[in-house]
């Protein structure tokens, strides 16, 4: 570990202002600097190899500019550390790809929920798809579209949706996700309220398509999981987060990133990743600032 004594390690950091507002908070600045971590903004605009020293650089910037930047200091900078590589984040982008690395694991009593992409909607196909399902923009690119959500209840409901998406089964989980935080050796599940149950009786009643800002509509309550309810709700068994979180990290090859687990209302062993982001909002998580402090550290004083 690096002290006081010693020089503080510099990590440089490149965020859109959006990241940039929720993560460098000041309570992260003042505790990484008290352990001597200091971090530094990069201008993403001017060569990287003409910024710095760093000990490592942080980043979440997707433009081929920024891309090629890293590129020219990489190759001047073979030991530097660069969390993390383009290549490795550009699996995320895309929900189809996202998903594929969790059925690669072939973990027991872990899936994913059937999904397909559609490119275009016609009337005759079988799509092999049950109602209700969920209509996700194919692109997790972190625009402001790749969250725009729509629960599909008919056939019908895929008129008119924005292509390209991809149709994912709806699974009733009880109205609470589990969201596993991961930055490079240490990981986090916690809870959080989702979607609330579809019951078959509510079914028969919807028609066509809603967009997710409306699903509050669903119920009277307003929501997944009620207080009490929420509170009862058991975590998943923690031999098997623990199981996941490693065969992610070693498919992935990322040090930041955490997932969306759902469990099955309907056989409760079974557990369904359903969403995994790339450097996501570490300041919701517990202990945030020492997690993040510790990991750059053991990122810096590694290489
Ligand atoms: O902004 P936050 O703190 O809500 O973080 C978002 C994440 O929320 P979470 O940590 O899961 O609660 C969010 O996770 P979800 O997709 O909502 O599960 C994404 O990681 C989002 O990044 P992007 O827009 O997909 O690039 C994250 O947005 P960025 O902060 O990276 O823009
Ligand atoms: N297959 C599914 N079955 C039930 N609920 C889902 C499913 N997929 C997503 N959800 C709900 O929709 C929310 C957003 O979906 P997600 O894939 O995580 O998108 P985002 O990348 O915008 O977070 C989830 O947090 C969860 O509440
Ligand atoms: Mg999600
Ligand atoms: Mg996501």
């Amino acid at each position: 570990m690096s002290s006081l004594s010693s020089k503080p390690y510099q990590v440089g950091y490149a965020l859109t202002p959006k990241k940039e507002k929720t993560f460098i908070l000041p309570s992260l600045l003042s505790h990484a600097s008290q352990i001597g971590v200091t971090l530094t903004k990069i201008d993403p605009s001017k060569p990287l190899i003409q910024q710095g020293p760093f000990d490592c650089i942080l980043h979440k910037l997707y433009d081929s500019d920024w891309k090629q930047n890293l590129q020219d200091f990489a190759s001047q900078n073979p030991n530097i550390p660069i969390i993390d590589s383009p290549g490795s984040i550009e699996i995320l982008h895309s929900r189809i790809s996202m998903l594929e690395t969790v059925s690669k694991l072939r973990i027991s009593n872990i899936g994913v929920p059937k999904q397909i992409t559609i490119t275009e909607v016609t009337n005759s196909e079988n799509l092999g798809i049950n109602f209700p399902s969920i209509a996700k923009p194919l692109d997790a690119d972190g625009s402001e579209t790749s969250h725009k959500m729509h629960l599909v209840f008919e056939k019908d409901g895929l008129k008119n949706l924005p292509l390209p998406f991809v149709l994912q089964e709806f699974v009733n989980h009880g109205g609470v996700i589990f969201k596993v935080y991961v930055a490079g050796k240490y990981s986090r599940c916690v809870k959080r309220k989702s979607l609330p149950d579809i019951s078959e009786e509510k079914l028969v009643n919807l028609q066509g398509s809603l967009p997710f800002s409306q699903v509050s509509n669903l119920t009277a309550a307003g929501g997944g999981a009620e207080g009490c309810e929420f509170e009862k709700t058991e975590m998943p068994p923690e031999n098997l987060v623990k199981e996941l979180v490693e065969g992610l990290k070693e498919e992935l090859r990322l040090n930041l990133f955490n997932f969306d687990v759902i469990r099955d209302i309907k056989n409760k062993d079974n557990y369904m990743v359903i969403d995994v982001n790339y450097f996501p909002g570490y300041s919701k998580m517990p202990d945030f600032e020492s997690v993040i402090t510790d990991f750059l550290i053991d990122v810096c004083s590694k290489r």
